[in-house]
């Protein structure tokens, strides 16, 4: 493992000149690893398994996937349809994330133009994605400091949402950086995020190498925290946002949304416009993907559930817009509770 690395700088996803090089988010926080990425089956595979994972990440790879294809392509000598099948693998290796599908057809209309165009214009995915969340921090840190009074201030956040999930930096986790480098936060709880542990594994594995106070619960200890009044303001990322608002995000964040109102404390959503699915009417148009019932019946390989039961493993909820105090953009702040939602007009 690196010696004690800059994690708020990290990039979980890197184009080498002729390999996409992904931090293997399955094996943190136990080891810092790579894998080099230069096969089409191998990236698929890497997608569904969560070696690279959280939407906005997921966008750059999604972009710099079609150049692991075209090498493929030229190494083996597909036709044109082979590789734009491959391509379409790549596109639909995960549901429900836009930024997966975003991010391929944002370069696939450069592949008769080369390699080097389709990486020239994955970099500015992966660049833009970073200006992005630098812009979110302070845009939603900025809201959170005008609407909330107490301080510091106790954030609860949901899943993984910071460098490892993102190009760099973070969405939510980029706002609560920013509130920590404002010297406006006391304590981050971080829910543990079954059944991968996104929050256990990744986000306190960030927070820790941040120095900033955090503490692991349960999801299900989320909403008596709040009730109880430890949290002054809850943020997460999204997977997908319809165009009224509806936010699709890891499974447990509409608890947390529930728990926000009945508490009477801000539900913030950070995500990028890239995030934003205007061709999505609402939350019940978004795809949800279902992961194998394994996930919640078995821990590394060891049986928790008995042997008769059967899962149930819906990777991601729906928060209702009217649940969303702010949805924080690199451009500004939405209040889709007051009803202003990205597309004007949105059902
Ligand atoms: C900035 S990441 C936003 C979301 O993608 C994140 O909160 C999330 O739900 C990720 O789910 P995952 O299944 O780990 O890909």
């Amino acid at each position: 493992m690196d010696e004690e690395p800059n994690v708020a700088e990290l990039q979980a996803v890197t184009w080498t000149g002729d390999a996409l090089r992904l931090i293997d988010q399955t094996v943190l926080p136990a080891r810092l690893e790579h894998l080099e990425v230069r096969d089409v089956d191998v990236l698929v595979d890497a997608i569904r398994r969560l070696v690279v994972r959280g939407a906005p990440a997921l966008g750059v790879t999604g972009a710099y996937g079609v150049a692991v294809a075209m090498l493929q392509a030229e190494r083996e000598g597909w036709d044109r349809a082979a590789l734009e099948a491959a391509v379409d693998r790549i596109r639909t290796a995960r549901p429900t994330a836009v930024n997966l599908a975003g991010g391929v057809d944002r370069v696939r209309p450069l592949i008769g133009d080369g390699l080097a165009a389709v990486t020239a214009e994955a970099g500015r995915v992966l660049r833009e994605d970073v200006a992005a969340n630098r812009a979110m921090g302070a845009h939603g840190a900025d809201w959170i400091a005008r609407r909330v009074s107490r301080r510091p201030l106790r954030v609860l956040t949901h899943c993984n949402t910071g460098s490892l999930a993102t190009a760099g930096w973070g969405t939510a986790l980029g706002v609560i950086r920013e509130l920590h480098a404002r010297g406006l936060l006391e304590m981050v709880y971080a829910d543990e995020t079954r059944p991968l542990l996104q929050g256990s594994r990744l986000t306190a594995w960030e927070l820790a190498h941040d120095g900033i106070p955090h503490r692991v619960l349960a999801d299900g200890a989320a909403a008596s925290t709040i009730l109880r009044g430890l949290v002054d303001v809850a943020v997460i990322g999204a997977d997908r946002i319809a165009a009224n608002g509806d936010t699709a995000n890891k499974i447990g964040s509409v608890g947390v949304a529930l728990a926000c109102a009945d508490a009477g404390i801000p539900f913030v959503v950070a995500a990028p416009w890239s995030t934003i699915d205007p061709g999505t009417a609402t939350g019940e148009d978004i795809p949800i993907e279902l992961r194998d019932g394994r996930e919640v019946l078995a821990w590394e390989g060891a049986r928790t559930a008995p042997a008769g039961s059967e899962g149930f493993n819906p990777a991601f909820d729906v928060t209702p817009a009217r649940l969303i105090s702010a949805l924080v953009t690199e451009t500004g702040v939405l209040e889709p509770a007051r009803g202003r939602v990205p597309v004007p007009g949105g059902a």
